[in-house]
């Protein structure tokens, strides 16, 4: 796979590597959490950057020369600014302080062991971040499927002494009482969710952002793809933060940026049921105190385990080199608000996609994502009323288990437990899903709706519908290990032809009607379609020449399959869209 060749080699045929990944719940369950939350923290900064307190960044974003840019754009006078800016920095600014986050400290320590088996981080690359941030300005980029994912990661950087985050967060977090202001100290600085063209606030919001990084105080962490993904897909990136982050270095005030991409997995997703009734159209409960009181139900469950997985530093100065001339930022003043050149938008889409990728690669599949692949591809009878055999389920998921690992996946496999018992254990832990009864799986259904409002006859939908939404969702976990060699186990039969330039033209009609869907780099198609040549091979579905690509008689299994695990995905884009094509 692209860019997997960066994490090494386990020998271990990618089940888990136990050396590689360190468990920071087991020292937490074995010594005080108080003392844990009072120790000394005495991070090495950024070549030593000074603090810089809340007043002092707000005074530097207030006074810059930006901004009176902005007076003269707008017409209105420095004063009548200035007023409206300070209203904005009010809204926006973190307060970071070292004693909220030691409170939080305790708080977490207390949460995690409640919810989490372990919480397992790779030491090799937060050895590598702690590297990092003494270097140069330091952008964490984790991917996003729930509200532990910033929790956990500030965590971690405070239990290794590394400098915690400040970090973008949605404007709604902030109208939380209490809470809202116990995250701005512990580090959140709060943006809203749609600008749309408010001039003076991209400035401010832009100004801000670029000031953190060029004062290197401490990392900043944002999430790239804008939100929690209910489908546990990865998202498109969205590009504004992206852009303000790397003007420091496009500009030369900088010399360079590190981007470390951060991959978080989780066995079980928290808000896995709130996820799937908002995509059911339950509107998302509002943000508030109560909300979080009432939710501490959650509490009571067991989520598996989470693996947090740090990748490898990236220099946006290697990363740009020849992609962008950095030139034309020397011909206006470094502060006079520029819409972005098409070269330095497309380097900057390029990078962000390129970031949500690496994610994708850092991720640890865990087996209840294949069983979900595995039983979404059975009939929904069979789920809900004759149950799957249990040896089945056994069976193909061990099956896909070796298709992954030739795909190069990271499996979050344990390797020194039997299989049956990972498999059963995995069943019970995903026991509002599915249900095993008399050598049988079963597809649960919820027995009341979750809107407390009159029965109707959507209900009865809405019980089968939330299970198995959380199913695909699980599904999903995986779909970026298969989803190059299923569009070209696609192509195969839908052309029905060998030839590899055919094969080629339908994969990039693939692409592009997926290209919503799934995360492709753009401008790397050839690539992404030789990679799926690659893997077909090395699974012994087909082999290949410069000029065809041919079906072997062994490869019949794995190509339905991957035929299958598409279909869905299709399928509803025939409904959106019919088209002239015939897929069947
Ligand atoms: C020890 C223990 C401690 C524990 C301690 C705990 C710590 C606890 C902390 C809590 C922490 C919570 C953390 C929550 C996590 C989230 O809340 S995630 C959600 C918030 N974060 C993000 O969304 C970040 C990513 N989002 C973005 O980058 C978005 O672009 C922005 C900046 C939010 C803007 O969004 P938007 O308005 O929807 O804009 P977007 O679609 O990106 O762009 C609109 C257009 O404006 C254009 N544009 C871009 N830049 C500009 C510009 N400067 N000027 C004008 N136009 C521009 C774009 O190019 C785009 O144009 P088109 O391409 O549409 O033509
Ligand atoms: O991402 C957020 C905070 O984590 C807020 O956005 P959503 O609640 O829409 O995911």
């Amino acid at each position: 796979m692209t860019s997997s060749s960066q994490y090494k080699d386990s020998g271990r045929a990618g089940l888990e590597d136990v050396d590689e990944f360190v468990d920071i719940l087991e020292e937490r369950r074995r010594s005080s959490d108080l003392g844990y939350a009072f120790r000394t923290f005495n991070p090495q900064p950024y070549k030593g950057a000074p603090s810089c307190s809340t007043a002092d960044l707000n005074k530097a974003v207030l006074e810059s020369q930006y901004l009176s840019y902005m007076a003269k754009e707008t017409g209105s006078s420095v004063e009548e600014v200035r007023e409206e800016v300070c209203g904005i920095l009010e809204e926006m600014s973190q307060n970071l302080q070292l004693g909220f986050i030691r409170m939080m400290a305790y708080t977490l320590s207390k949460v995690f062991k409640r919810l989490f088996t372990s919480i397992l981080v790779n030491m090799e690359g937060l050895n590598m971040l702690q590297q990092a941030v003494q270097e140069s300005p330091v952008i964490l980029m984790p991917n996003h499927r729930s509200y532990m994912d910033f929790l956990a990661i500030s965590y971690i950087l405070f239990t290794y002494d590394i400098p915690v985050p400040v970090i973008a967060a949605g404007i709604p977090l902030a109208g939380m009482k209490m809470v809202g202001e116990i995250l701005r100290r512990s580090g959140a600085f709060f943006i809203r969710r749609a600008i749309g063209s408010d001039k003076l606030y991209w400035a401010v919001l832009s100004e801000y952002v670029k000031t953190i990084v060029r004062r290197g105080f401490a990392p900043v962490e944002f999430y790239v793809e804008g939100l929690r993904s209910r489908t546990l897909k990865s998202l498109l990136p969205k590009l504004g933060m992206m852009h303000m982050v790397l003007e420091p270095f496009f500009k030369g005030e900088v010399y360079d940026i590190t981007l470390v991409p951060i991959s978080i997995s989780y066995d079980r997703v928290l808000e896995e049921s709130l996820l799937a009734h908002e995509l059911l159209g339950v509107p998302k409960p509002k943000e508030s105190t109560t909300g979080l009181l009432k939710a501490t139900k959650v509490l009571q469950e067991n989520y598996g385990s989470m693996h947090v997985n740090f990748g490898r530093p990236l220099s946006v100065r290697q990363l740009c080199h020849g992609k962008i001339n950095r030139c034309q930022f020397n011909l206006v003043p470094r502060d006079l608000p520029q819409q972005p050149s098409a070269e330095a938008q497309a380097c900057v889409s390029w990078l962000a996609h390129l970031m949500v990728r690496i994610q994708e690669e850092g991720l640890l599949i865990s087996p209840w994502s294949l069983m979900a692949c595995m039983l979404l591809q059975a009939p929904t009878t069979v789920l809900t009323e004759e149950g799957l055999l249990w040896h089945q389920l056994t069976e193909k998921t061990l099956w896909l288990r070796k298709l992954a690992l030739d795909f190069g996946a990271r499996l979050n496999w344990p390797g020194q437990v039997p299989d049956s018992d990972v498999i059963s254990s995995t069943v019970a832990l995903h026991c509002s899903v599915v249900q095993r009864k008399a050598g049988r799986v079963y597809l649960v259904q919820e027995n009341e709706p979750l809107r407390k409002c009159p029965i109707s006859p959507e209900d009865g939908v809405i019980r089968m519908a939330a299970p198995l939404l959380m199913l695909a969702s699980y599904r999903n976990q995986s779909m970026h290990v298969f989803v190059r060699p299923a569009m070209l186990a696609t192509a195969i039969r839908v052309t029905e032809s060998t030839q590899r330039d055919e094969l080629f033209s339908f994969f990039c009609f693939l692409q592009d009607v997926f290209s919503n869907e799934f995360i492709f780099i753009p401008g790397k198609s050839p690539q992404d379609f030789e990679e799926a040549c690659v893997l077909l091979k090395k699974c012994g579905a087909v082999n290949f020449s410069q000029q065809e690509v041919m079906v072997l008689d062994a490869g019949s299994e794995v190509l339905s399959f991957l035929q299958a695990l598409l279909q869905p995905f299709i399928d509803s884009y025939q409904i959106v869209i019919p088209g002239s094509v015939d897929w069947h």
